[in-house]
């Protein structure tokens, strides 16, 4: 059976990596993208990388004729994406990549977004992303939240390890570094060539990043109890990658063994043998998330670093993945490609 699919935003990076894996999903078909400002253009036109493909043109959304799509993905900036999903029927099953539905709290969304949730009902109803963790919500559910990509890899370093309570979870660091596609297409002055290669920096740091509301909810929630980590994210002169170095006091081997244990059947996690260290060059353009363990000089000290593609695991590869279980797919249908390399 194909599953008829739409992808609002079609015309951003998250947009056009949906389409690069659907393309060869096999239950998906694409009946209609959507885009803002290059709408009426062909997505060959916007995306000469996607030529090959026989695709419907980019339109408004209101455009969109959506009593024939089975599954919409929604690839929007967030407030404009709870406003657009307001409007959309209330049957249809929707994977929305945007940080507007993954915090339950709508004073957190306040706190950490600037400004009041205006749809707190699908707020209340959509189900958190983060797969590997809530399978069986996902599986029954109309609209999901796809995470934050700085939140999902602190997540898949330390959730497990949470859950075991094999570190100390008042003495969690998170330091991070990403690529400039997490920041979407749109033109920024930091991001331009010259101000942006041959250097890096740190940014929201001293706990302001939004993604700090995720991991607020997320580890409390594991741990049944509140957990504040610290979090730095660094932007890299690098297209896509992000590498999480999280510092924890715990067993080293202990630590690599929960993660071990808690991944064994996970078909896109991989944790390394203990003291090999992950590198985003092996996951480019992949689904995969790799995973390493140390020890450290100071003993019961232990680093994880976990490596994934923003692009992919840390948002339009997650989607899919989501996507699949919604509409009872196999898991990893489309989603197996091998990484880029080198
Ligand atoms: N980039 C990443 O690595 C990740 C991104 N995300 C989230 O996914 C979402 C999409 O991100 P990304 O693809 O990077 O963003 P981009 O900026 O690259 O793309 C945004 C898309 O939304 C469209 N759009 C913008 N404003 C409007 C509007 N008012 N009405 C309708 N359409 C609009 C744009 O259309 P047009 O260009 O034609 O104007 C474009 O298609 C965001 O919410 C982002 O936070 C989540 C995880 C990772
Ligand atoms: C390099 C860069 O700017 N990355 C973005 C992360 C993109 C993402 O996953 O965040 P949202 O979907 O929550 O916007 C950032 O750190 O804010």
């Amino acid at each position: 059976m194909t599953h008829r699919i739409a992808i609002l935003g079609a015309s951003g990076y998250t947009g056009a990596e949906l389409v690069r894996l659907i393309a060869t999903h096999p239950e998906m078909r694409i009946v209609a993208l959507s885009a803002d400002r290059k709408a009426g253009l062909a997505m060959s036109e916007v995306f000469p990388f996607l030529r090959h493909l026989d695709l419907p043109p980019l339109v408004k959304i209101d455009e969109i004729d959506f009593s024939n799509v089975d599954l919409c993905f929604c690839a929007l900036p967030h407030a404009t994406t709870q406003e657009v999903v307001a409007r959309l029927p209330r049957d249809l099953k929707i994977v929305d990549l945007s940080a507007d539905f993954r915090l339950r709290d709508p004073a957190a969304y306040e706190k950490w977004y600037g400004q009041p949730h205006a749809a707190q009902d699908l707020q209340a109803e959509a189900v958190y992303g983060l797969t590997e963790f809530y399978r069986d919500e996902i599986r029954s559910a109309r609209l999901v939240a796809g995470t934050g990509c700085n939140a999902a890899t602190g997540q898949f370093a330390l959730r497990p390890l949470i859950a075991a309570g094999v570190i100390d979870l008042d003495d969690i660091l998170i330091d991070l570094k990403a690529g400039v596609s997490g920041a979407g297409r749109s033109l920024k002055e930091n991001l331009l060539h010259a101000e942006l290669s041959g250097g890096t920096h740190a940014y929201s740091a001293g706990g302001k990043h939004r993604h700090l509301g995720e991991f607020d909810q997320e580890f409390s929630k594991v741990a049944g109890r509140p957990v504040l980590v610290q979090f730095t994210p660094h932007l890299l002169p690098m297209n896509r990658g992000i590498l999480a170095t999280v510092y924890v006091k715990g067993d080293a081997k202990t630590v690599h063994q929960t993660l071990e244990n808690a991944y064994e059947n996970e078909p896109f996690l991989r944790v390394l043998p203990f003291g090999a260290l992950p590198s985003t060059r092996d996951i480019a353009g992949s689904n995969f998330c790799h995973l390493g363990v140390v020890g450290d000089r100071i003993a019961g000290r232990a680093v994880v670093v976990a490596v994934l593609d923003n692009l992919t695991k840390g948002s339009s590869g997650q989607a899919i993945q989501n996507a699949n279980l919604m509409l009872g797919i196999e898991e990893t249908a489309g989603l197996m490609l091998a990484p880029i390399f080198p």
